[in-house]
């Protein structure tokens, strides 16, 4: 049994290098149930680094990470993993079969409806615009209910206004049924995600 504030993700003292530079200095980040938090900064101010290292992707050179739970994380990167061969489809079930997510022909049935790419699911994804081929590499979020954390790199990319809305409903979700999340993102979000809490990255410190 779970309860609305417990802690999902804690982060403290971490510092993380990569090419032998110190590119990320934090003193403390923690997350609760229910609770998302918005990465900001600029370009290389750090923000895949921390998402990386708070996935367990990236060894911190300090600090630690704990995470909550045996029931797992997901992790969406900002490079889109989808195959242009593949069918919109066969896509989504690779994706979902690759992390181990809900792969039932309904569940995947119900992804594809709700991120609106059921006209297209026979499509190859070359035919796909770089917002459709998000949508795709989104939709596994609506199979990943049972993964309390998201990590999601620049989520929001290449969107347009319904896509952010889709997306703004399954974070939104997420956090009803008490998960949480991390996201970057240098867009500002949609209304629907006002208030969420924001922690800015200055390349080296969080602010
Ligand atoms: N593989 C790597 N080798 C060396 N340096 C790297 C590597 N990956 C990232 N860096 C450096 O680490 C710093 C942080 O990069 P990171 O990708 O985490 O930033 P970011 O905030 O996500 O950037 P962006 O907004 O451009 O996506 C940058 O100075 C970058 O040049």
């Amino acid at each position: 049994m779970t309860s609305e504030g417990q802690e999902l993700l804690r982060a403290e003292g971490l510092a993380c290098d990569r090419g032998g530079q110190r590119v990320l200095s934090l003193r403390r980040l923690t997350l609760s149930r229910g609770a998302g938090l918005w990465l900001r900064g600029r370009n290389g101010s750090g923000k895949t680094t921390l998402l990386r290292a708070l996935a367990g992707l990236l060894e911190p050179a300090a600090g630690e990470v704990w995470r909550d739970g045996a029931e797992g994380l997901l992790y969406v990167g900002h490079t889109l993993a989808v195959k242009d061969d593949l069918s919109v489809a066969e896509n989504l079930e690779c994706l979902a079969e690759l992390s181990a997510l809900e792969t039932r022909p309904r569940a995947l049935q119900g992804a594809l409806v709700r991120w609106q790419l059921w006209e297209r699911r026979h499509h190859p994804a070359r035919r796909l615009s770089q917002g459709l081929r998000r949508r795709v590499s989104l939709a596994r979020l609506d199979l990943a209910a049972a993964r309390p954390l998201w990590l999601l790199d620049e989520p929001f990319d290449a969107l347009d206004d319904e896509g952010q809305a889709l997306l703004a409903q399954a974070l939104t979700r997420h956090r009803l049924r008490q998960g949480g999340w991390v996201l970057s993102s240098h867009q500002g979000l949609p209304a629907q995600l006002d208030g969420v809490q924001a922690l800015w990255l200055d390349g080296g410190a969080a602010a």
